[in-house]
């Protein structure tokens, strides 16, 4: 997945809102192959509408272009994204609390045979192993935290190359937002192309190797996280 010129995510141009004008103006966003990119700005800034844009569950007219691994995928269907490799874990974590940990991670792996489903289940316990201590817990019962790691490892059953993370830290402790950031930084280090947004600014910067400035559904500033971390001016004005 590392050492292609091609990037893993192209946004240009998009625009999207909810039939009240634009929450997305014109966003413009490269995130290279093989690389973590945050999306980082204030509440209301536009980051869960872009998540969803990309993912394709925007069920609003989209203006612009989205091209995954060099292939417009504008017009596809959430589903053909996935199948493409870009597969998005949403805000609120939202795991299913009625189901057990094994249960949940089975359900990110729907469209894989039985088969490789139980390999990547396996994979995910080696890589987690909590998970796999804790398989029939109901995933109503784990903390915030877990659930959030729950969350993010069921989101990557299919293996797929290209991951969105809608607000990982959103509601969680600093202890358990290391956890979390741990696991990202895992992933990432496997090759893996990662796109977070975040109002945890610091924990965007700390992860990601490029970072956007989303406010009022415009890029304001973009560049490497260590440029933008130095830039108190900018710190100032957007992001408290
Ligand atoms: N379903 C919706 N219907 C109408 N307006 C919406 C809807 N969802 C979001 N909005 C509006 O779009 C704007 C951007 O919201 P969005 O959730 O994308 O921002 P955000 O940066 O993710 O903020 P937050 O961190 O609060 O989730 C806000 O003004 C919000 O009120």
């Amino acid at each position: 997945m590392n050492g292609t010129d091609t990037p893993a995510l192209r946004i240009g141009g998009l625009r999207a809102g909810y039939g009240h004008g634009d929450v997305l103006c014109g966003v413009d966003i490269v995130a290279r192959t093989g690389t973590i990119t945050a999306v980082v700005g204030p509440n209301g800034a536009g980051k869960s509408t872009l998540m969803k844009v990309l993912a394709g569950i925007h069920d609003r007219p989209v203006r612009g272009t989205v091209e995954v691994f060099g292939v417009d995928r504008t017009r596809d269907s959430a589903r053909d994204r996935l199948a493409a490799g870009l597969s998005l874990c949403p805000e609120r974590r939202r795991v299913f609390p009625a189901m057990s940990i094994e249960e949940n991670l089975l359900m990110g792996a729907v469209t894989l045979s039985p088969s490789l489903a139980r390999r990547r289940v396996r994979e995910t316990y080696e890589r987690v192993p909590w998970l796999a201590e804790r398989r029939r817990t109901m995933a109503g019962n784990l903390s915030g935290g877990q659930q959030q790691l729950l969350a993010i490892c069921r989101a990557i059953m299919t293996d797929p190359p290209l991951l969105l993370l809608d607000e990982p830290s959103l509601g969680l402790s600093p202890k358990v937002v290391g956890e979390v950031a741990d696991l990202i930084r895992t992933l990432g280090e496997e090759g893996r192309s990662v796109l977070i947004v975040e109002q945890n600014v610091a924990l965007g910067l700390r992860l990601a190797s490029e970072v956007y400035v989303l406010n009022q559904g415009v890029v304001v500033e973009h560049g490497p996280a260590s440029a933008l971390a130095d830039d108190d001016r900018l710190m100032a004005t957007y992001l408290g």
